[in-house]
């Protein structure tokens, strides 16, 4: 399932300032200010991968606002008006992204965390990413049945990463509504592991 094209929710910003990507023009000047800002590192973190860094964005307090914002935007603007209940981020760059997207939604923040980080009871879902094996896990109670989730990364590569997040809430009986990224690696062809639709900011082909 996928979801390329990009929402013109303008139509539910009215009264909000124009420093927020309220119309398709508006989204087409943050995805350029997006892309100006990555930077790419070749062989990190090891050869043959040349490495995106979205870190920059974070650094500009302007453009980190723009992009949480637009991203509330979309999911405003999707899920036929269903709102989420929880976002998750994944370790670790998800978690710049969900906690301020979960907050402006008014929805709870979970994280997917690195085996061995979190107490208690935990579920655990081994993956291939594009430069590993790795196992993530979730607290057991972290999601409810019947909850409505979305889930949000920096990056998808191979889509691993995400189809072990997927599979998480899923076991717990979450009702996964799509997954947010900035930066798709589109030659990967990582969507075409995940059950839920898929929004991306801007495509790459590192
Ligand atoms: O689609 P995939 O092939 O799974 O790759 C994408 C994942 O790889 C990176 O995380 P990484 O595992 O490097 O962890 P980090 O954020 O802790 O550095 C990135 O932040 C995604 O989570
Ligand atoms: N090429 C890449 N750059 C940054 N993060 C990644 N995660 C997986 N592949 C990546």
């Amino acid at each position: 399932m996928s979801q390329s094209s990009l929402p013109d929710a303008s139509a539910q910003v009215a009264g909000h300032s124009s420093a927020h990507p309220s119309s398709a023009a508006e989204l087409a000047g943050l995805k350029v200010r997006l892309r100006a800002a990555l930077r790419q590192f070749p062989d990190f973190p090891s050869p043959g991968i040349l490495f995106e860094d979205i870190l920059p964005i974070f650094a500009d307090p302007t453009l980190h606002e723009a992009l949480i914002r637009s991203l509330e935007l979309h999911v405003l603007a999707s899920y036929n008006g269903q709102k989420p209940d929880v976002v998750v981020g994944l370790e670790a760059r998800g978690f710049l992204i969900g906690p301020s997207l979960a907050l402006r939604l008014g929805a709870s923040f979970v994280p997917v965390r690195k085996q061995g980080k979190l107490p208690g009871p935990c579920e655990t879902q081994g993956y291939d990413k594009e430069y590993g094996q790795d196992f993530f896990q979730m607290q057991s109670d972290a999601v409810k049945s019947g909850q409505k989730v979305i889930v949000v990364d920096d990056i998808i590569a191979t889509g691993g990463s995400a189809y072990a997040a997927g599979e998480l809430i899923k076991k717990m009986g979450g009702d996964l509504l799509g997954f947010i990224f900035i930066l798709e690696l589109e030659f990967l062809k990582g969507r075409e592991k995940l059950s839920a639709p898929v929004y991306t900011l801007l495509t790459g082909q590192a």
